[in-house]
């Protein structure tokens, strides 16, 4: 026990406590679940063990934030390049079950990974006005392809979520590096559209006068521009569109994310909004894994051979892959151009780590 020095001030007491403190729950050197002042929490109720990668960024912060909220979680991983630090501590002050722990930089990387159940994506860099997705792939493409290759290794069984742009290409990164180590599960890797789906359900609402909590709209394909195909015959609760109103939808859903690039000018893209949409995401991949019934999301998934689909989540990832449904004719129009944009795309990932 440290003892009170006589003629100390509240503020010296404390600066003497504070420094004889470990970091806050960062995973440095000295790992020891950092027992501030020996108290006996050691973490680990049951639940899942998630890691998010790049969780000191736009959308890694709220993200954590929101993992930490989840009650399924109960060990949450914080990794970075920079600022892990920051954000563990603030973070693993919050009232809530799951424990927290930061990692700092590559050398950090497989202790962060080691035992995870849900591997989370958002590490690279995001658009500026003017640029598109594919914009990003040069410095993107290395960041994701570093970061699977060290799931490969420390957890080769768990889902992998990737959020990381230009996610038509970057999901086929990741699955030929999972290949190339002999651990790819098309089952269990995932590019994160819910934003798409979220957006589709928030415009929708919006022209129909409904809750958006009540509304749900499939969007298939990809993740950029075209590849985005909302199916507004397909809307719950049923309902019907003037052609105005489709074209409207189809390029407002589209276009979203250019919408957010352009209103923050300069400042990034989608942060908030997707930290939700990949928390809402992250959270299904749970509740699969813990054996719930009928968890239905869309996804870009890596079986026909790379689509965004309505899927079906449990214990073992991806169980079904539901198919598309009947188009009407400017569906079926509209998933001829996805499908010719998202085949060079998928063919530049996949080419980034054969060659
Ligand atoms: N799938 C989707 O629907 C969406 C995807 N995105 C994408 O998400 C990505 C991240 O966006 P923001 O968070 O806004 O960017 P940001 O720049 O705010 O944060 C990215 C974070 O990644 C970290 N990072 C960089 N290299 C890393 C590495 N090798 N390992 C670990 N962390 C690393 C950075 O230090 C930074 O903290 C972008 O590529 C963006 O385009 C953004 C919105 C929606
Ligand atoms: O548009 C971007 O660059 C970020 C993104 O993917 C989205 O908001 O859908």
């Amino acid at each position: 026990m440290m003892q009170p020095s006589s003629g100390e001030n509240v503020n010296q007491r404390i600066a003497r406590i504070s420094a004889h403190l470990d970091p806050p729950n960062l995973h440095m050197e000295n790992t020891a679940s950092v027992s501030r002042l020996n108290c006996r929490a050691k973490g680990g109720a049951a639940g899942f063990r998630v890691a998010v990668l790049g969780a000191a960024g736009g959308i890694g912060q709220p993200l954590a934030m929101l993992m930490k909220m989840n009650p399924l979680v109960s060990v949450l991983h914080l990794y970075d390049v920079v600022n892990t630090p920051g954000v563990t501590s603030d973070i693993s002050h919050m009232d809530t079950g799951a424990v927290v722990r930061g990692f700092l930089g590559q050398q950090q990387l497989e202790e962060a990974l080691t035992g995870v159940d849900l591997a989370i994506i958002p590490a690279g860099v995001p658009r500026k006005p003017g640029m598109t997705r594919d914009d990003l792939f040069n410095i993107n493409a290395g960041i994701v392809r570093t970061l699977s290759e060290a799931i490969a290794k420390c957890c080769p069984n768990a889902i992998v979520n990737v959020i990381s742009n230009p996610v038509n290409s970057t999901v086929p990164i990741a699955a030929e590096v999972f290949k190339k180590a002999g651990t790819f599960d098309p089952k269990k890797l995932l590019g994160v559209t819910m934003l798409d789906v979220v957006r589709a359900n928030t415009f929708v609402a919006e022209v129909l006068g409904l809750d958006p909590r009540d509304v749900n709209v499939p969007v298939v394909g990809g993740h950029a521009g075209v590849t985005i195909l909302p199916l507004l015959s397909q809307v719950k609760p049923p309902c019907s569109f003037t052609p105005k109103e489709v074209d409207y939808l189809t390029d407002r859903i589209q276009n979203g994310g250019t919408e957010v690039v352009e209103a923050k000018a300069g400042a990034g893209s989608a942060t908030l909004s997707m930290a939700y949409a990949a928390v809402k995401f992250a959270d299904a991949c749970l509740r699969g894994l813990r054996g719930d019934a009928s968890v239905v999301e869309c996804a870009f998934v890596t079986e026909l051979p790379f689509f965004a689909s309505k899927v079906r989540l449990g214990r073992i990832g991806v169980e079904e892959i539901y198919p598309l449904g009947p188009l009407n004719e400017y569906e079926r129009a509209g998933l001829e151009k996805a499908k010719k944009e998202l085949e060079s795309s998928i063919q530049k990932g996949v080419s980034f780590v054969r060659k």
